[in-house]
């Protein structure tokens, strides 16, 4: 039943119980959004999205088959002599740029490399950037320029810069952050420094019948076809904290010279000559002249003003003509749309990157339309919130389901100074508009993107809506909404500025591109290693445990069709011992697990099999919040099974350990947000302490191909997966289920006679399921035998009989070389 699966795995983007019941077009958008698919399926969506993008302008990212193989012989390459302070490989075939993380200098040249090209990878000692037409959009857009661009590389190349990477940053960027569309008093203008680009502009007929010509009142402005005005000071200052130190020279000698310090002789060499790059200040003058950028007051801005209707249009034209529009709201001086009074609390403290990306969005004093990208736990919530008492107008929040409504709601009045009332929820179960003429919404994209009749509560707040014209649009997990949604979105909605928040900026479909057109460039991105390191976000081992088959599972997956295949991988015994194992291991040192399965028919048989709470699209969001907050407050209550609508957005602080039994395919995105579940962890700056991610694999099956796929993103962003063949203690361990074949067999004839119905059950609203509960919540809080070792499971050390291999550790982990790209 193809049209049924697509529904069903459609339900991985979303959690959409804020519809009575969504119809087949809904499935297509949702079916849109899915980035994950399985290999036949991806090249007609390559092919699909790569014209997608190509239509989206011309700022296009090429896809990693499409970056031309590099001639690697670097032999003839001539190194500066003093190279070795400099920690920047640069690749004149394919503007790759490596960069060796363990140069005195590696932080500063790090906060450089993210402003004007994409991570590709960041592990420990070496990272890869590649520069991107969208890298250097984005570079430009935060205000930095082309000539500091090229200087500050040079400077930290070890060898001259080559000219081929010269003449590609110059000819990607020649034309970009020259135009701006800014919206003053409800009119939306465009704008340049140069007239003569507002001219070319003016020949395309398009942008030209878009034009608003002064009229009879405003005769002052028709004096002369540009309008003319002058650039803003720039007096950004975030609410509730102190101006962020001007990043620099002084900064990055003190780092070099304590580097130098703590080195030994060959570090020390190194550090001192680095020293001296810095002496010439190579990221000062960068990024000093990025702050002093606006604060010209002599720069005369030339502009003209388009039909606000037309906005949309004129915004892909002209990034059609490769003069993509920079977005910029002067919220100081809007005087037209209402303020809303509304602070940080003075006990809020936001941390340094979170200053660091929300200075890339004010750093002119207007706010600049965007994305952030931060990791999970990362905080990306009081990110937003921090933007919004910037701008102090009426605030559009949008998020992926109603959970996250709650959460975003708890989290305004945690953190700002916003009363209850002034703050209004619209999801299926909610409807009440704020108190006064200004304030906070926050709802789900599903809510805002319907556009079926509506019952008269729905359909009078959605026209509320509508009518307004909102300071801010907050867009939660950016990276999971389909362009045809957001664009319904949009065209609904008013906004000055746009800030969208992701953790994942990856999609299998390659449709992140469509991010950019639609709300902006990535304005930052944080690195997941420095702030695990920091403590902001818990340190993680993770593991992937190879649950061998049973001979009988085994034949019978041979010889199934592909939903059924799935479920028997799933239900292997291996598999379902190696989970009990691990959940009684780590509910005897204390954590509170997750267990993840995708598959809802291998969810509920484990969960009730196991006697544990477990959570799926069927259940309502009270009957969900129930089991939540039973795993947060119940002691014993130590493990809950979560499908995937708990993949995204779900705070629980209290988690520790994640064991995933079944996922989506290869999803990386996936991958990357179940982990954030955990790097949450409020015990994270416990001394010793290390959350754990599991992910069960059975071997031989095609789940082990996945496996590999998902883990790329992590791995990408430093992350080490453990391969385990073996659980070590798993063998002494008493009481685990379907040891005997007996047992084996009747779960395989369950399996198989399950039909086919069952089997396909997805998460969708639309399967109402009664209220089930795998048990009365009260975990096994037996000790489970762990091996006689109380430190990590992964990294366990014991003394016991074995043969060389054992030794070695060769008879319970497995070693993988695996290819980035
Ligand atoms: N500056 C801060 N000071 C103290 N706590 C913070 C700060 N920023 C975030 N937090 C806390 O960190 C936790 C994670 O924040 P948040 O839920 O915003 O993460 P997130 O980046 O949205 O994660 P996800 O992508 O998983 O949804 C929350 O408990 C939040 O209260």
């Amino acid at each position: 039943m193809p049209p049924k699966r697509k529904s069903a795995s459609a339900a991985a983007a979303y959690d959409d119980d804020d519809f009575e019941a969504p119809d087949l077009d809904d499935y297509e958008e949702y079916e849109e959004a899915i980035e994950d698919v399985s290999d036949e399926e991806m090249g007609g969506r390559r092919k699909k999205s790569r014209s997608a993008r190509q239509s989206a302008g011309g700022l296009e990212a090429p896809s990693d088959s499409e970056v031309p193989e590099a001639n690697m012989d670097f032999s003839k390459m001539v190194l500066k002599p003093d190279h070795h302070a400099r920690p920047l490989w640069i690749n004149p075939e394919n503007g790759y740029i490596v960069l060796e993380a363990f140069s005195p200098i590696a932080e500063q040249a790090q906060d450089f490399l993210v402003a004007i090209a994409e991570p590709v990878s960041r592990p420990t000692y070496i990272h890869e950037y590649r520069l991107t037409s969208y890298s250097l959009y984005a570079a430009v857009s935060v205000g930095l320029e082309i000539d500091n661009i090229l200087s500050v590389l040079n400077r930290l190349s070890k060898t001259e810069l080559p000219q081929s990477t010269i003449d590609h940053i110059r000819e990607s960027t020649k034309s970009f952050g020259k135009v701006k569309l800014v919206l003053k008093h409800n009119r939306y203008f465009i704008e340049s420094e140069e007239a003569g680009i507002l001219q070319r502009l003016l020949k395309d007929s398009i942008i030209r019948d878009a034009r608003v010509f002064p009229s009879a009142s405003t005769a002052g402005d028709a004096a002369t076809r540009f309008l003319e005005d002058k650039a803003p000071k720039r007096d950004f200052e975030l609410p509730g904290t102190k101006k962020p130190a001007a990043p620099g020279a002084a900064n990055g000698s003190n780092d070099a010279e304590a580097a130098a310090q703590d080195g030994n002789g060959t570090a020390t060499a190194a550090a001192t000559a680095a020293a001296a790059v810095q002496e010439e200040d190579v990221l000062g003058m960068l990024l000093a002249k990025d702050d002093d950028r606006d604060a010209t007051d002599d720069v005369l801005v030339h502009s003209f003003e388009i039909q606000a209707a037309k906005v949309e249009g004129i915004k892909k034209q002209c990034a059609d003509i490769n003069f993509p529009m920079l977005e910029e709201y002067d919220f100081r001086n809007d005087t037209s749309t209402k303020n809303l009074e509304m602070n940080l609390k003075p006990t809020t403290q936001i941390r340094p990157y979170q200053e660091k990306a929300l200075s890339k969005m004010f750093g002119n004093g207007r706010a600049r339309s965007g994305i952030i990208v931060l990791p999970c736990g990362a905080g990306k919530t009081l990110v937003g919130i921090t933007a919004a008492c910037t701008i102090r107008k009426s605030t559009l929040v949008l998020c992926t389901s109603a959970v996250s409504v709650q959460q975003w709601k708890q989290q305004f009045l945690m953190w700002s100074d916003l009363k209850a009332n002034q703050i209004a929820c619209f999801t299926s179960e909610e409807k009440l508009w704020f108190q006064g003429e200004s304030g906070i919404v926050i709802s789900t994209y599903t809510m805002l993107a319907n556009n079926r009749k509506r019952a008269h509560q729905t359909a009078e707040f959605m026209r509320r809506l509508q009518s307004m014209e909102w300071g801010f649009l907050l867009l939660d997990e950016v990276h999971v909404v389909p362009a045809n949604m957001f664009r319904r979105v949009l065209t609904n909605i008013a906004a000055h500025t746009k800030l969208g928040l992701t953790a994942t900026l990856v999609r299998e479909d390659e449709k992140i591109g469509d991010l950019n057109f639609l709300i902006g460039p990535k304005l930052y991105e944080a690195n997941w290693m420095d702030l695990s390191s920091q403590g902001h976000i818990a340190r993680v081992q993770c593991a992937e445990v190879w649950c061998p088959m049973t001979p009988e599972f085994y034949r019978a997956y041979a010889n199934a069709e592909t939903r059924r295949k799935q479920v028997l991988y799933t239900m292997n015994p291996n598999k379902f011992q190696a989970c009990q194992f691990l959940i009684k291991y780590h509910e005897a040192r204390g954590d509170k697990i997750i267990v993840f399965s995708d598959n809802v028919y291998a969810l509920k048989a484990y969960a009730t099999k196991l006697n544990k709470l477990f959570i799926y699209g069927g259940l309502n969001h009270h009957e969900r919040t129930l089991i939540l907050s039973q795993f947060q407050h119940n002691p014993n209550c130590s493990t809950i099974f979560l499908s995937k609508v708990g993949d995204t957005s779900l705070d629980l602080p209290e988690a520790t350990c994640l064991i995933q039994i079944s996922s989506h395919y290869g999803s990386r995105r996936q991958e990357a947000q179940r982990l954030g579940r955990i790097l949450r962890a409020k015990r994270r700056n416990d001394e010793g302490f290390n959350a754990f991610f599991y992910s069960l694999v059975s071997k031989d099956t095609e789940e082990m191909y996945y496996s590999n796929k998902r883990q790329q993103f992590l791995v990408d962003q430093g992350y080490a997966f453990k391969v385990i063949t073996k659980l070590p203690g798993i063998e002494e361990t008493a009481d685990l289920s379907f040891t005997t074949q007996r047992e084996q067999q009747e779960l395989l004839a369950t399996v198989l006679a399950a039909d086919a119905a069952a089997l396909e059950e997805t998460d969708l609203a639309l399967t109402k399921v009664r209220f089930e509960r795998g048990g009365s919540g009260s975990a096994a809080a037996s000790g489970g035998s762990s091996g006689g070792s109380n430190s990590s499971l992964v990294v366990t050390a014991q003394r016991r009989q074995g043969n060389m291999a054992s030794l070695s550790g060769g008879d319970t982990m497995a070693y993988m070389a695996t290819r980035n790209r």
